[in-house]
C-alpha cells in the first residue's frame, strides 16, 4: 500500500465560527493507481490534496505514504495546480530545469533529464521558446514536464486541465493516460468533470460536501487507452452521474430558488460532463 489516508478530518475557523470540511476520510491507495477525486465545488477535494501533499495538516487523523506519517511536504511528492505557475520570462528548457536546480540537481543531469520529459509531452522543438509564446494546452504540458523530472513516487494533480478548451483538453487526456502508463506513478487527480475521471482512473472517489466524506468509490476496470466513445466508458459516467445526483441536488437548493428541479433543470450538468456551472 503507498499510501494510506485515516479518519482525515479537517476544520477551518472562519468569521468566529468552526467549518468542518473533511469529516473521517479513509483511503488506501496502492502503488502506480491513478486515483481521481471527484465532488462538486467545495467539498473539500484541494484541502485533501493539499494534506496529502503536507501543505495543509489534518485536524484529525493521518496520512502514510509507504508507512511513513506526512507531516509536510517531501520529494516523493509533487503537486501540479490548475495554473501552471510557470516563469514566463524564462526559456521552456528553463522552466522544466528550475524545480530540479533548487534540489541541486547537476547541471548536466537535470539538462538530460528535462530533455527526457519535454519528449516525452512533445515539446521538443519548443524548448527555447519563452512560456509566455505557449498555449494554454502547452503550458500545462511544460508543467507537467517540470513535475515529471523530480522523479516523485506520487503525483498530486488539482484540476490542471479545468481552464483548457475541451479539444485540448481531450488531447491532454489521452496524453496522460499514456505517460502515467510509462512512467508508472502513483496519481491523485482532483477533478468535477465526471468524463475526466472515467477515462482516466483505476478509482474514481465520488465525494459529498458539507461536510466532505467519501461517498462512494467506483472501480473502472476498463482497458487504455480509454476513449469518450466507448459504450462501457459512456455506460460508467452515467452510473456516476446517477451518484451525484443527491450532491447535485443538495447544493442547488441551498443556491437557486425552491422552483428549481433536478429533473427540470438539467442544465446544471454542461455538455462535457462537469458538475455544471458553479457546483
Ligand atoms: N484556508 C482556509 N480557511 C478557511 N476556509 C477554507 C480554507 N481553505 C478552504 N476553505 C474552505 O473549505 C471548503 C472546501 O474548499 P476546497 O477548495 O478544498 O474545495 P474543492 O472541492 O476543491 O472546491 P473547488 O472544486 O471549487 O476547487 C470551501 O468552503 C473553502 O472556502
Amino acid at each position: 500500500m503507498a499510501l494510506v489516508i485515516e479518519n482525515v478530518s479537517k476544520r477551518f475557523q472562519s468569521k468566529n465560527k468552526e467549518i468542518t470540511v473533511l469529516e473521517k476520510i479513509n483511503l488506501e491507495v496502492q502503488k502506480r493507481e491513478f486515483i481521481c477525486i471527484l465532488g462538486p465545488s467545495g467539498c473539500g477535494k484541494s484541502t485533501l490534496l493539499n494534506i496529502i501533499a503536507g501543505l495543509e495538516k489534518p485536524t484529525e487523523g493521518k496520512v502514510f505514504l509507504n508507512g511513513r506519517e506526512v507531516l509536510s511536504p517531501g520529494p516523493d511528492r509533487v503537486v501540479m495546480f490548475q495554473e501552471s505557475a510557470l516563469f514566463p520570462w524564462l526559456k521552456v528548457i528553463d522552466n522544466v530545469e528550475f524545480g530540479m536546480k533548487i534540489r541541486g540537481v547537476p547541471k548536466k543531469e537535470r539538462h538530460e533529464r528535462a530533455l527526457k520529459y519535454l519528449k516525452m509531452v512533445h515539446l521538443t522543438k519548443f524548448k527555447d521558446v519563452y512560456v509566455h509564446q505557449l498555449s494554454g494546452g502547452m503550458k500545462q504540458r511544460v508543467a507537467l514536464a517540470r513535475a515529471l523530472t523530480l522523479d516523485s513516487e506520487v503525483l498530486l494533480m488539482d484540476e490542471p486541465f479545468a481552464a483548457l478548451d475541451s479539444q485540448t483538453k481531450n488531447i491532454l487526456l489521452l496524453e496522460l493516460q499514456r505517460i502515467w502508463w510509462e512512467t508508472k506513478k502513483t496519481i491523485i487527480f482532483v477533478t468535477h468533470n465526471v468524463e475526466e475521471a472515467v477515462l482516466l482512473a483505476d478509482k474514481v472517489v465520488v465525494m459529498s460536501s458539507n461536510p466532505g466524506k467519501i461517498k462512494k468509490v467506483f472501480e473502472i476496470k476498463l482497458a487504455r487507452p480509454r476513449l469518450l466513445d466507448n459504450p462501457d466508458i459512456v455506460y460508467m459516467i452515467s452510473a456516476i452521474m446517477k451518484e451525484l445526483k443527491d450532491e447535485v441536488e443538495k447544493i442547488a437548493k441551498a443556491e437557486y430558488d425552491s422552483d428549481w428541479s433536478f429533473e427540470k433543470d438539467t442544465v446544471l450538468y454542461s455538455s462535457d460532463s462537469s458538475l455544471g456551472i458553479g457546483l
